[in-house]
Parts: structure tokens; sequence; C-alpha cells
């Protein structure tokens, strides 16, 4: 089992999201960074896989070699920003299932807003991984996570880039079989529900809507 919480603390994640947090960071800079930085983030995440092993043939010799076991994993990208950790990992693990999740959250109450849902059949046989940039009060992730139950999953792991305290809390009180791997978690929430110092709207950034 992975722990609970999981903070990737690799100097290259942490050097990348120092520049993602600068505001000067271009929406390219992020766009790419975030791709560079979830490739890392993907490595912690998928840590203790079943293996089994198989027969194959080296150009010296028969050898009983290690292979991932079981069905290939589901991916959930939690929109829109999600989308941007999804395209980093879907290069490390291209078999893949993908699935998404569309919440905004409402800036007024904070509460997720849903409007689309579309994953892989067969999410009970499968390790779920869903993914999100931003876990700030946790709303978002936990209601993600709660359809993904709804619709059958029972092996989740979340993945974001960035955690408030407060997100955190949220998510082992209403999910506590969910391991959360981020890179950072930073002080406390504004009274905006922004994680401060954080670095802004992810989606935002990422896809040059403000
Ligand atoms: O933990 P919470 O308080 O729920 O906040 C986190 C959510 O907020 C952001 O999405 P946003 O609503 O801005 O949508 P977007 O991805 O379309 O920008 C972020 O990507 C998370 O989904
Ligand atoms: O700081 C925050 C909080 C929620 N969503 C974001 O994109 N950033
Ligand atoms: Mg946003």
């Amino acid at each position: 089992m992975l722990d609970h919480l999981t903070v990737v603390k690799h100097p290259l994640v942490q050097h990348k999201l120092t520049i993602m947090r600068d505001k000067e960071t271009s929406t390219a800079g992020f766009r790419q960074l975030l791709r560079e930085i979830s490739l890392l983030l993907a490595y912690e995440v998928t840590r203790e896989l079943d293996m089994t092993e198989k027969t194959i043939e080296t150009p010296m010799q028969t050898m009983q070699a290690p292979t991932l076991d079981g069905k290939k994993l589901a991916l959930i990208s939690i929109l829109r920003a999600g989308n941007g950790l999804l395209d980093g990992i879907l290069e490390l693990i291209p078999s893949a299932r993908v699935g998404f999740v569309g919440l905004y959250r409402d800036e007024e109450t904070l509460e997720p807003v849903e409007y689309y849902f579309k994953v892989p059949e067969d999410l009970g046989d499968r390790l779920v991984i869903a993914v999100d940039p931003m876990l700030a009060t946790g709303n978002s992730s936990v209601a993600a996570i709660d359809k993904l139950k709804e619709a059958g999953a029972k092996n989740i792991r979340f993945l974001c880039l960035l955690a408030a305290p407060e997100g955190v809390k949220r998510m082992e009180e209403a999910h506590p079989d969910v391991p959360i791997v981020t890179a950072a978690v930073d002080e406390k929430l504004n009274e905006h529900g922004y994680i401060v110092p954080g670095l802004g709207d992810a989606g935002d950034r990422m896809f040059g809507t403000k």
C-alpha cells in the first residue's frame, strides 16, 4: 500500500514546480513544465503495482521476466486542468484506459458543478488513477472520487501537483482508502479558496484563459 500522503521531494520536481509557481512563467512554459513534472509524478503514483512473470526469449536464452499483472490501468482526468497531467502520463503508460470527470468550482460557494462523466466500463477491475493538478478545499476531488466509486471503482489513487492542508484533510476524511501523491502541500487556503502561496488558477495558467 502507498502511504495516505506522499510528497515527492525529488529535486527535479521541486525545481520545475518553483518555475511553475512564478507568475512570470508563460502559458507555453507552464504547460511544458506540467507535462515534464507529470512524468516524474507518474513514476511515484505507479509504485507498488501488481507484478507477475512471463517467459521470454532474449537473444541469449530463455528467462522468466517481470511484467505488469492484471488489466490495463485507468487514468481519469478531472477536467479541465487534469488534462495537463494526463497528457504526460499517457506518454509513460500509453496503453492506459482513459476517463473524464468534468467539474468546475462555483466561485462563490466553492462547490463543484458537474458537466461531464465518461469512464471505462470495467473500472472495478482496474487500478484507477485520478489526476487534477490542484487539491484546494478538496470539494472537487471528493466529488470526482464519489462518482468513480459509484461507477464501480475500488482501487483508486489520486495524483495532484499541489495540495492545501485543508484539502488533504477533507480527502482523508471522505476517502481514507485513496492514497494521495503530490509535489507539495502548501501553507493554507486564502479567503477565496485559493492555495497560498500556490500557483494561481492552474486551468487558466495552462490554457491562457485569464
Ligand atoms: O479542491 P477544490 O477547492 O475543489 O479546487 C480544486 C479544483 O479547482 C480547479 O478547477 P476549476 O474549478 O478551476 O476548473 P478548471 O479545471 O476548468 O479550471 C482545479 O483544477 C480543481 O479541479
Ligand atoms: O489555488 C487554486 C485553487 C483551486 N484551483 C486552482 O486552480 N488553484
Ligand atoms: Mg480553473
